[in-house]
């Protein structure tokens, strides 16, 4: 069997931590895995919880790697990429990046040009294994690579390939920004909940079993969601009550107007940041 590849991470914030966190779960080997970011107290706690390697010298970290994945926020991009750029164009790693809006084409250039690359957009919840990733490769990247880089994603989660870059601004707005949408649901769920005179354990955890319940259903049923979601309407009953008060108030309109301004700021940051090159 050949060698597990050395995945070095260059940024240890969320999403690095909760790749990292799911990667371990799904049989990584910390031993594999090298984290690099500026604080040293931070990284001490990081190489604490997860048993990786790690360090404050993004160059360093890089060159071990087979698979760099850039997990630095998209404003900081372009100086770590320039910063690694001698390292990574002598040692040729697959590069990964899972910033939002930030096109392979920029990247590679701030890169030095011609390294294969994948783009990746990944959520939160690959902490837990129940990731939701879309990934997009450029020309150079062999199937070898897109088959590692799959390996990596779908370790913690789902992970589906889009054809065509522009479709990561969609990816982004849906699965990338959503687990935001379903929390601010828990939220506003619970509010309600305790100004009805719930507990607020009883109300969180009630909200949180039903949301939990309600996906996995969804995931299991042959039905759409809108044939379940009628499977719970008693006519005359209380959920008819509440839906027909969520359309009455626009929710459908919210909803994808919520999405189209994820999906508009993804494109614009793309244009910002190409920008900077
Ligand atoms: N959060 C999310 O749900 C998602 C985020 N993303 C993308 O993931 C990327 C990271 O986001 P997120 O994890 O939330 O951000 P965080 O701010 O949590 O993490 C960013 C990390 O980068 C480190 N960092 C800052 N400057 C440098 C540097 N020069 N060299 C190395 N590391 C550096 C930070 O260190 P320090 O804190 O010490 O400054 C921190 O560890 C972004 O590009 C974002 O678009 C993609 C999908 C979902
Ligand atoms: O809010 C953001 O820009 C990042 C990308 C998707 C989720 N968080």
């Amino acid at each position: 069997m050949s060698k597990s590849p050395t995945i070095s991470f260059i940024g240890a914030g969320n999403m690095a931590s909760a790749i990292i966190g799911g990667m371990l779960d799904s049989g990584f080997r910390a031993a594999d895995i090298w984290v690099s970011a500026p604080d040293d107290d931070h990284l001490q706690s990081i190489r604490k919880r997860f048993g990786v390697s790690v360090t404050t010298e993004n160059r360093y970290c890089a060159q071990q790697a087979d698979v760099v994945i850039l997990a630095v926020k998209p404003q900081v991009m372009a100086d770590v990429c320039r910063d690694i750029a001698p390292v990574v164009q002598n040692t040729r790693p697959l590069m990964i990046s899972i910033a939002a809006g930030l096109e392979a084409a920029t990247l590679d250039s701030w890169l030095g040009g011609g390294l294969p690359l994948v783009r990746v957009m990944p959520n939160t919840p690959s902490l837990v294994g129940k990731g939701a990733a879309g990934l997009f490769a450029n020309k150079q990247v062999t199937e070898q690579q897109r088959q590692t880089a799959e390996s990596v994603f779908s370790s913690i989660g789902t992970a589906l390939w889009v054809a065509d870059e522009d479709q990561l601004h969609a990816v982004t707005a849906l699965s990338g920004s959503g687990p935001a949408y379903f929390f601010l649901m828990l939220e506003a769920l619970e509010e309600a909940a305790t100004a009805a005179g719930i507990e607020a354990s009883t109300a969180r955890q009630l909200a949180i079993q039903t949301m939990a319940g309600a996906a996995e259903m969804a995931a299991r049923s042959e039905h759409d969601p809108a044939q379940l979601k009628r499977n719970v309407m008693s006519p005359g009953g209380t959920t008819e009550r509440a839906i027909q008060s969520f359309e009455d108030g626009g929710l459908r309109q919210l909803v994808g107007k919520a999405y189209r301004a994820a999906c508009e700021r993804s494109e614009e940051m793309a244009r910002e940041l190409a920008g900077k090159s």
